[in-house]
Order: structure tokens, then C-alpha cells, then sequence
């Protein structure tokens, strides 16, 4: 990481650290002061997204249902494929809180990031100490891509919305499967509100 100056805030994102074990320690022993952003949202449509980004890269991988099991009949879920483990949120915090402070971490909502995304921004604002300069002004509804969008990318004039990889229709999965991993999450996501003071709303 570089040096930070004053008046300066250093950002580094990695989808893949909040679920690496080694990580906090790392990022501790780097910088204690370190400030956290976690953007979660409901695991069940995380694991499906999951699966429709390893899709469009192999097409010919199995069925999503199909690696959802370890068994099929008896319902056991397979938390060993990280589309599943991945969203186990409360698991993986309970590592970060050996090393940060739960008030130096900030979960955003996946959920709310598309349905008010100045109102989320508003909160990362507010965590990282900055003014609100990000607001609603800076927003539109892009109807074509189902999305909100930057009405003016950084140094152009020109709106901005995020690229093909981000939003892509999920495959439909059977309703029985969706239900069974409904209910295998909802335990760990009670657990990951207590946790985080906040309740999602992935569990009705
Ligand atoms: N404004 C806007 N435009 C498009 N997409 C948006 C937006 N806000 C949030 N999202 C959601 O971001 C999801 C993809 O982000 P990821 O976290 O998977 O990206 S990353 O590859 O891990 O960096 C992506 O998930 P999928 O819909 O499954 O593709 C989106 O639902």
C-alpha cells in the first residue's frame, strides 16, 4: 500500500478478503487504524450470482442445483463449494473481530446499494469522515440496464453505468432448492445481524 499523506484516504478493494482466513492479521499488523467496508448481500442470490459468473466463463460446469448438494436426497448442502461457504457471513466475521473492532467495520447493503445508492454512499461517507458530496443528484435509474446509474463518469460529461459483468440475468433455480438454502442460511444470517446491529431483511 502506498503512503497515505494527509488529507488523503488510501482505498484497496478485493472481493476476495473478507473470506480469506490470513487476511486480518495481515491488514493488522499493516495498519491497526485500518477502516473496513464489507458489501454484503443475501447469500442465497450471492451463490446464484456466484454460479452465473463461473457460468459465462464455462458453460459447461453443472447445474447449479446439482452443486448445491453434497446430497441430493437427504438435503445436505455442500459448504465446501465457496458459492455456498462464501456467504456464511458470520463465520467469516468472527475472524475479522479477532483482529478490528466492530465499529471500524461497515456493512453496506448489496440490496440497498441498487434501491438507494446515495443513501448507502451516504453511510460511507459518513464512516470514512468525508463530507456528503455523493448524492442523489449524482444518480439516475438506467431503465436498459435495470440499474442506477452515474448520470456524469469521473472527468467526463457522459452518464456511466457499470459494464456487462455486473448485472446479468441469474439462470431460474428449482424453488425447492432456493427454499432448502433459505433455510440453511437463515441461522448464520440471524447470527450476522446480531453481529452487525443490522438486519438485512434476507430473512423475511
Ligand atoms: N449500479 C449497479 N449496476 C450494476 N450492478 C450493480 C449495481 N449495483 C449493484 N450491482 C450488483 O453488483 C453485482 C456484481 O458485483 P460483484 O460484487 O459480484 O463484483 S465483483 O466481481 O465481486 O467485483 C451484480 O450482481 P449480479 O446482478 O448477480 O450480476 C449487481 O447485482
Amino acid at each position: 500500500m502506498p503512503r497515505t499523506l494527509d488529507g488523503q484516504i488510501t482505498m484497496e478493494k478485493t472481493p476476495s478478503y473478507f473470506v480469506t482466513r490470513e487476511a486480518p492479521a495481515r491488514i493488522s499488523a499493516m495498519s491497526k487504524d485500518t477502516k473496513l467496508i464489507v458489501v454484503v448481500r443475501d447469500p442465497v442470490t450471492r451463490a446464484i450470482s456466484d454460479y452465473t459468473q463461473t457460468l459465462s466463463k464455462r458453460p459447461d460446469i453443472p447445474t447449479f442445483e446439482s452443486l448445491t448438494f453434497k446430497n441430493r436426497t437427504t438435503g445436505l448442502i455442500d459448504t465446501s463449494w465457496s458459492a455456498i461457504q462464501i456467504g456464511i457471513y458470520a463465520k467469516h466475521l468472527e475472524h475479522w473481530l479477532r483482529h478490528f473492532p466492530i465499529g471500524q467495520m461497515l456493512f453496506v447493503s448489496g440490496e440497498r446499494l441498487i434501491s438507494d445508492p446515495a443513501g448507502e454512499l451516504g453511510r460511507v461517507q459518513d464512516f470514512l469522515g468525508l463530507k456528503r458530496i455523493i448524492t442523489d443528484k449524482h444518480f439516475y435509474f438506467n431503465k436498459t440496464k435495470g440499474f442506477p446509474c452515474l448520470k456524469k463518469a469521473e472527468g467526463s460529461s457522459k452518464p456511466h453505468c457499470l459494464g456487462k459483468t455486473k448485472g446479468r440475468t441469474h439462470p431460474e433455480i428449482d424453488r425447492e432448492v432456493v427454499r432448502l438454502l433459505r433455510e440453511f442460511y437463515r441461522p448464520f444470517n440471524l447470527k450476522f445481524y446480531q453481529m452487525t446491529g443490522q438486519d438485512f431483511g434476507w430473512d423475511g
